[in-house]
């Protein structure tokens, strides 16, 4: 598999504080690869530098082998890497179908004057929009709430809203900020699914969770940080073995790394 995101020596300092200390990995194409840690270990802080809503302090972000890092985060998004729509972004007065519909303007063809004079191009736009959202809808299962007004949803099917309309930019990398917070079990294997789904139409999948289970059974690859440190790499049975891993994860009362 060839490496698709490059992360190579990433810092960032926060004043005197080191969030992410020279950190390196690689993101291969096809795979789901999980950052995991104990709290303040630096993961949302990666991810934010990985999808250029942060800027390093030093070290940088290759995606196909060009430097993204520095890059606005919607550029970053036309080229490929989408990080998944926070809650708030969804728009809640409307539907789920329309939201759906609107992700799909950043790949849209026709210029926003263009929208404004209702062209034939951003008409036919509009057209494939709605075929691609019933398309990636159904795909996800959410057929059967296309219509509800985000606004009612609850919490597991916004998140899983959150996914499509990372989807309907067409991504090549989705990156998924904690996926499974806050969800009971059912909602859980649910959203399992769907990540796996994601990953089945091709799109490599990097995502920070909290959720042990569910990433030791949806991971390829693990990276784990410590303290902004990258303290080991690899599959979801090496890190469950690797004794520096297991120590970061000791005296974490309410955290668990399955085993
Ligand atoms: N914007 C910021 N300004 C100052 N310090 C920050 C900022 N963002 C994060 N930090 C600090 O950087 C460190 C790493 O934070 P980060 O949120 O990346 O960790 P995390 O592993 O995602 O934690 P959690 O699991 O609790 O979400 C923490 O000490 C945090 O307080």
């Amino acid at each position: 598999m060839d490496d698709l995101l490059q992360i190579s020596r990433l810092t960032k300092q926060f004043g005197g504080l080191v969030a992410v200390s020279d950190v390196s990995f690689s993101v291969r194409e096809g795979e789901i690869l999980s950052i995991i840690g104990p709290n303040g270990a630096g993961k949302s802080t990666l991810f934010k530098l990985a999808s250029s809503f942060l800027r390093p302090t030093a070290g940088e972000v290759r995606f196909r082998g060009e430097r993204i890092s520095g890059l606005a985060p919607h550029v970053v998004a036309r080229r490929g890497v989408v990080r998944t729509f926070q809650e708030t972004t969804i728009f809640k007065g409307m539907t789920v179908r329309e939201n759906v519909i609107i992700a799909h303007q950043l790949r849209a063809n026709a210029s926003l004057l263009g929208y404004y004079f209702a062209s034939s191009v951003a008409r036919r736009d509009e057209a494939e929009f709605g075929r691609s959202a019933d398309e990636i809808l159904a795909f996800l299962g959410l057929d059967g709430i296309r219509n509800d007004p985000a606004v009612t949803l609850p919490h597991g099917h916004l998140r899983a809203l959150g996914i499509a309309i990372g989807l309907a930019t067409n991504p090549t990398v989705l990156l998924l900020d904690e996926p499974f917070a806050g969800m009971n079990h059912d909602e859980t294997m649910r959203a399992v699914e769907i990540v796996l789904g994601v990953r089945r139409r091709g799109v490599t999948v990097l995502l920070v969770e909290h959720d042990m289970p569910a990433v030791m059974q949806i991971s390829d690859r693990i990276v784990v940080l410590n303290f902004g440190e990258k303290i080991a790499e690899g599959t979801p049975a090496e890190i469950q073995q690797n004794q520096k891993v297991i120590e970061a994860y000791l005296g974490v009362e309410d955290e668990s790394i399955g085993i």
